[in-house]
């Protein structure tokens, strides 16, 4: 355990109140102690490091200067909110951060009167804000909207269209632009060339213009036509351009590191009458410890780590994770079929599109925090011949769902989805949990959704789905590693909607979809030692169910019990739907549906996750023998058992 660091300011400053009692000049050191208390903390909890580094003179200012928890402080995807949680009563709690029952690694409203909003998924804040804004503004309330947005998340489409609809709020609204030059990758597109060449091109703003500048561009509503001409001319709005031009009072590049200037411009955006105002600020990822300013990602996500040394507690060894065993595989694949490409949403190594990349640099695409564009851009590769997949967590591709539905799955379009993340994700949360995507694409035309219950399997659907042009198709994998098996050297194409008998039994039958396989067998291995002989069948596919396999177990067994690691609406919903369809259920059979609950609270490691999810092999038991005790017993017993 590392020694806590000294911080005498920071321990006078519980809330933001007592942080405005300070006279300026303690600012400095009061954002050295906070930046100490951080890596320490972080050292010992992990989570997202380098972002929180790069916002620790932004959040001390913003606090220091505006009004909150009036004014509305709303931070864009929340991963950069740890200095925020210290400064707002929750120093105490925050070397609990991500584990059962501890703190958020994200905003939450439930945790405080300072997270007016809750976050995780990018590019909402300025929406949220301005919906803050605009409702004070109703109310007549005072307090503004703020929102803090970064670079990656500002290549979002859903940025533009808040900034976009903005000017309504008027100096309600002020957009802070965190400019690190990085998202979890360096960042990709337009924008990021665009930003790098305002940072570039102009001077930070210095002191001694600094305040000019600022009341001369917010003392006036409109410029006059010469006034602008002149602006163009001198090439002064280069920086703003593209935000004056969507109603902002653009004012920047600042160094954001820097108190003697984010103060006084802060300052000057909290007295002036015009708005909505965007304020262009630049930091340093990681800033302040040299181990993630000097690591390519920054330490955007660590482990727990040797604060002294950086070093991160990571396992070593063990099975290759599943995004690394997709990516090299379809790097294989396209080795020897030129139609393959692959596209991600600005998570090229979470997605194992990286290690694709390298193999075929000129076929993958990351096109940003972009899910919308990437799964239509996908769908526009597809309808001209290529065989593009889409690698995208499960949880970020519910931002493109309506693209999913409208321009793939409707037109029946040949688009392969690399789902990453299925399921349960450990200590990101209920914000990032893989637990709708079954529901969401097996309810959809067309869509083939198939599951892997283990690494070889994802080699297996991999080829399968490069091979399948008839249509959508979907394959689903936790976030993590294997179960240790050699992958397979020649890639299997999989029958399409055909399941498979993993361990053959006469009493009870398990159909389980996906990575909870190892469990399941588990489960039948428990229950044989009760003398209960029991089926497990490795289903496969969510869509198009096996039916042939799922009526004979369903014929032959006294109880069936359907697993899977996805909400309601999923595998169970389906089979029940066949089995009643069919007029299965008549048999007396009793078929019981185990899931994921819809929203689990805690962030934690994935093993007690399943425990608390309910999805564990002595749940399936107790599943099991609840169902033959049901079905065993009498009609009034079974009476008596409901009204107990
Ligand atoms: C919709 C969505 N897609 C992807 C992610 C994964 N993600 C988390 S942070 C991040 C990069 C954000 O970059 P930026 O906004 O510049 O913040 P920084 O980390 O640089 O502070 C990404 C892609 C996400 N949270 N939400
Ligand atoms: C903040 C964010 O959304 C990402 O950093 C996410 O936490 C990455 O998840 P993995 O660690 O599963 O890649
Ligand atoms: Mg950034």
């Amino acid at each position: 355990m590392s020694t806590p660091p000294k911080t005498p300011l920071l321990d006078t400053v519980d809330t933001p109140a007592d942080l405005r009692k300070l006279d300026r000049s303690q600012l400095r050191q009061l954002a050295d102690e906070l930046r100490a208390e951080m890596i320490d903390a972080v050292g010992q909890t992990g989570g997202h490091l380098g972002s929180g580094l790069g916002v620790v003179e932004l959040t001390t200012a913003i606090h220091y200067v505006f009004d909150t928890p009036d004014d509305k402080l709303v931070w864009d995807v929340g991963h950069q909110c740890y200095p925020h949680k210290i400064l707002t009563g929750r120093r105490d709690r925050i070397r609990t951060l991500r584990q059962g029952g501890g703190l958020s690694g994200f905003t939450k409203r439930s945790e405080s009167e300072y997270d007016p909003f809750g976050a995780a998924h990018s590019s909402t804040s300025i929406s949220a804000a301005l919906g803050f804004a605009m409702a004070n503004k109703m109310q007549g309330k005072p307090g503004r909207g703020i929102a803090v947005i970064g670079d990656g998340a500002m290549s979002a489409g859903m940025a533009y269209e808040a900034m976009n609809n903005a000017e309504q709020a008027g100096n309600r609204l002020v957009v802070i632009l965190n400019d690190n030059d990085m998202s979890i990758a360096p960042p990709v597109g337009g924008l990021s060339a665009y930003l790098a060449r305002t940072v570039s091109s102009s001077e930070y703003l210095h002191l001694r213009h600094l305040a000019s500048r600022i009341s001369k561009k917010l003392s006036r509503r409109v410029w006059s036509g010469l006034e602008k001409a002149e602006e163009y001319a001198r090439g002064m709005v280069t920086g703003g351009t593209l935000f004056e031009e969507l109603g902002f009072y653009y004012v920047g590049p600042i160094d954001g590191h820097n108190l003697d200037h984010l103060i006084p411009v802060l300052e000057n955006v909290r007295d002036s009458e015009d708005g909505p105002v965007l304020i262009h600020v630049v930091t340093k990822k990681g800033k302040g410890y040299a181990p993630a300013e000097n690591s390519a990602d920054k330490y955007h996500g660590v482990a727990k780590f040797d604060v002294i040394t950086g070093e991160q507690k990571k396992s070593s060894g063990g099975p290759p994770a599943y995004q690394n065993v997709f990516g090299d595989t379809l790097a294989k694949l396209a080795d020897t079929d030129p139609r393959i490409c692959a596209i991600t949403a600005a998570m090229p190594s979470g997605t194992g599109v990286d290690r694709f990349a390298k193999a075929h640099p000129d076929r993958a695409f990351d096109v940003g925090i972009a899910e919308q564009h990437g799964v239509t851009f996908a769908a526009g590769l597809a309808a001209q011949g290529m065989r593009p997949f889409a690698a995208i967590y499960s949880t970020f591709l519910q931002r493109a769902y309506d693209q999913v539905v409208h321009d793939v799955a409707i037109q029946n379009l040949p688009v392969r989805f690399a789902i990453d993340r299925a399921g349960l994700v450990g200590a990101d949360g209920c914000t990032h949990a893989g637990s709708f995507d079954i529901t969401y694409l097996a309810t959809l035309p067309n869509m083939v959704v198939m599951a892997a219950a283990d690494e070889a399997e994802l080699v297996h659907m991999t080829y399968t789905a490069a091979e399948y042009d008839d249509g959508p198709i979907a394959f689903r994998y936790p976030r993590g590693a294997g179960i240790g098996l050699d992958l397979p050297e020649t890639p299997q194409k999989l029958e399409i909607g055909k399941g498979r008998i993993v361990r053959e039994g006469t009493k009870v039958a398990i159909l389980s979809l996906g990575a909870r396989l190892e469990e399941a067998r588990k489960a039948a291995d428990l229950l044989e030692a009760k003398g209960l002989s029991t089926t497990v069948a490795d289903l496969r596919f969510a869509k198009p169910l096996d039916t042939d396999l799922i009526e004979k177990l369903l014929r032959s067994h006294e109880v069936v019990v359907t697993v899977e690691e996805g909400a309601v609406g999923g595998l169970g919903a389906h089979v029940l739907t066949f089995a009643s369809d069919e007029g299965l259920t008549d048999a007396g059979l009793k078929i019981r549906t185990m899931r994921l609950p819809d929203i689990y609270q805690d962030h934690d490691d994935p093993m007690k996750q399943y425990d608390e999810a309910g999805l564990n092999a002595p749940h399936i038991v107790d599943t099991v023998l609840k169902a033959l005790r049901h079905n065993s017993a009498s009609e009034n017993e079974r009476v008596e058992e409901v009204r107990a």
